[in-house]
């Protein structure tokens, strides 16, 4: 059983630096190379800038004609790195956005590959893991170009700093001292602020999540009844809306504490660039410093205390970056949430049976036991049903059955092997099933049905046959354009032929096709197939599916005991245990719990139609 997610991992932060650059690297090696080059070129120009600018001024001030020639020279020179200095961030910029395309591309390939290779279903379950792959991506898109962007940036503000620092030096050692100084406070608060931010994001992830819940609620076309009928709109909108500012008071807090700590920090810095003013003014008074010399002193304390800013913040953006890269780095690198042995064993096709012996099964250790001690046995060319109320287990089974978890004690045997033995998704390639809740996919109705078996997609006869099988052949049929035809409207584009609504009762039929065009499975699940269904497509659905199961494994569970009644063997699950057994004509002999809502069945349907026959449904109706 995996733990719950927690913020962080034991990465160390310079190997999540390196794993950045060279995820950059990969994505594009031209373009972090450029950027590398172009930095330290951007870095040098203020220093040249300086120094052009400085020896303009003193020639001029020297007043000689002969000098004009330089003068022009410089002043060109002075244009070029202007130039440069201009061009090249644009460049870097356009460079640095391409970079992150790329990224993007491999992040999400990796982020989903991982996802994907998740065999069970604990860590969906799971919201902490939710919130850690929406920073995952988040972090894993941004992350690589701000770490290669922060290195660049460090090298330009290096470059500066170094030039300047020398510079400064021979005109004040002190106030260089005092500059360089000043500096650290800004350092350590950025590294706290920084941290904290990650902190911070962590913890209101739950609060967005729920945001975002209530936010997509309220345009959902589903939810768009009840929220009408109920008038519910006000009452989520306002739970939406606490939620906002519940993560905006978080937000404040942290912004206010920015603000406190940066405003202080740009105080000490005027203070200290205030102060090296008016020495320079008094010393070139005093005619120690030329006028070129002055100039050239207050660019370097501007410039020398900017870079450092620069080189600060090009730091904290890496320190932060990689502390949420550390999302990114935890969902690659997720264990599988099901142990698989390496290697596994080859599934073989179904020659006995499948068998669940001695299974204990529970969500998790602090909920209750949904099964106890169940032994079933799925003879091969059986036909088992299960019957039982709400809550008695029947889904679990089929989870169980599907391997997307594992039981705590016992065991589900395939042929006498324990199915944890098998890749889960080979296993998965042996199953058909109709899950009770399954999915209506917004794609096409021929696309809707090939999800079952993808390897039929240019079989068109084959997808029309499991089609006919399920009852949905002539609807589909139907539609403005026949199986090609969207089952949504959310791709609607103004022309009504470009998607079509489906009710429950037919959707249930393309779920039944999707699962029956698996022809060659071992074993199929039909968990509540005709809950949706009309009397007379119930019917005749039951017919072609006994016919089609005629022979095969299968796995059936319904309230409706009418659908069950010629299954080889029933099952009755009562709180997670059998508590019958037998044929549909043993079990009435009995005079059980069957027998007993077998009979308040069929009198419901006598007494509301005054008809013999199938018996009504105890389940409940599936909202369409
Ligand atoms: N993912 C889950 N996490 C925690 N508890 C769960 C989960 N899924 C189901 N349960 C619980 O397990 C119990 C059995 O659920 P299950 O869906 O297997 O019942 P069922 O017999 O199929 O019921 P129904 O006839 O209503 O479909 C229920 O109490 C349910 O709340």
């Amino acid at each position: 059983m995996t733990g719950k997610e927690s913020r962080k991992t034991d990465e160390s932060g310079l190997r999540l630096a390196v794993a950045a650059v060279l995820l950059g690297l990969r994505a594009g090696p031209g373009h972090v190379l450029a950027q590398f080059v172009g930095s330290v070129l951007v870095g040098a120009a203020p220093i040249a800038v300086a120094w052009l600018t400085k020896l303009v001024i003193d020639t001029l001030v020297a007043a000689r004609p002969e000098r004009l020639v330089t003068v022009v020279r410089l002043v060109v020179a002075l244009s070029v790195v202007g130039i440069v200095a201009a061009v090249l961030p644009q460049l870097g910029r356009y460079l640095n956005e391409e970079l992150n395309r790329r990224v993007q591309l491999i992040v999400q390939q990796r982020l989903y590959l991982a996802v994907e290779r998740q065999p069970g279903l604990r860590r969906l379950e799971d919201p902490r893991f939710h919130d850690r792959l929406r920073l995952a991506e988040q972090s894993g898109r941004d992350g690589p170009s701000q770490v290669l962007q922060s290195i660049a940036g460090l090298t330009q503000s290096g470059v500066t700093l170094g030039g300047f620092v020398i510079t400064l030096f021979a005109l004040s050692p002190v106030i260089t001292l005092t500059v360089v100084l000043a500096a650290l406070p800004v350092f350590a608060s950025e590294m706290s602020l920084s941290r904290r931010r990650a902190a911070v994001l962590w913890r209101i992830g739950p609060t967005e999540r729920r945001a975002f819940f209530y936010t997509s609620l309220l345009t959902d076309l589903q939810a768009a009844k009840e929220i009408r009928l109920f008038g519910i709109g006000a009452y989520l909108r306002g739970r939406m809306l606490d939620e906002l500012r519940t993560s905006n008071r978080f937000r404040r807090r942290l912004d206010l504490r920015v603000l406190r700590t940066q405003g202080t920090l740009a105080l000490l810095s005027a203070t200290v660039s205030g102060g090296g003013l008016l020495w320079a003014a008094a010393e070139a008074r005093s005619g120690r410093l030329s006028v070129g010399d002055l100039t050239l002193f207050i660019a370097a304390v501007a410039s020398t205390q900017g870079t450092l800013r620069g080189l600060v913040t090009s730091f904290i953006g890496m320190h932060q970056a990689i502390l949420l890269f550390d999302h990114y780095q935890a969902v690659v690198r997720m264990p599988p949430d099901l142990p698989v042995p390496a290697p596994t064993r080859a599934v073989s096709p179904l020659s006995e049976g499948i068998e669940l012996r001695g299974v204990w099964f529970r969500y998790s250790d602090d909920q209750p036991w949904i099964l106890r001690d169940l032994n079933l046995r799925i003879p091969r060319g059986q036909a088992v049903g299960v019957v039982g109320r709400n809550g008695a287990g029947k889904s679990t089974l089929v989870k169980l059955l599907c391997r997307f978890y594992d039981p705590q004690r016992g065991s589900v045997l395939w042929d006498g092997v324990d199915i944890r033995e098998f890749d889960p998704a080979e296993l998965r390639t042996r199953l058909s099933v109709v899950f009770q809740d399954f999915m209506c996919y917004d794609m096409s109705a021929v696309e809707n049905i090939t999800i079952g078996d993808l390897t039929a997609a240019a079989d068109r006869p084959r997808i029309q046959a499991a089609a006919q099988r399920a009852g949905a052949h002539e609807a589909l049929l139907a539609l403005p354009r026949g199986y090609e035809t969207v089952l949504s409207r959310v791709f609607f584009d103004g022309d009504d032929r470009d998607g079509a609504l489906l009710s429950g009762g037919q959707w249930q039929r393309v779920a039944l096709a999707r699962a029956l065009l698996r022809e060659t499975s071992d074993l199929l699940i039909l968990d509540e197939p005709s809950s949706g269904l009309d009397a007379v497509a119930e019917h005749e659905i039951h017919t072609q599916l006994r016919a089609y199961r005629a022979g095969r494994t299968s796995l059936l569970i319904s309230h409706r005991l009418g659908a069950i009644r010629d299954a080889d063997r029933i099952v009755v699950l009562s709180a997670g245990r059998i508590v019958e057994e037998g044929t549909h004509d043993t079990l009435i002999a009995a005079g059980g719990g069957y027998a007993q809502m077998f009979t308040l069945q069929a009198s419901g349907y006598q007494d509301s139609a005054g008809l013999a026959g199938e018996p009504p449904s105890l389940a409940r109706p599936r909202t369409a």
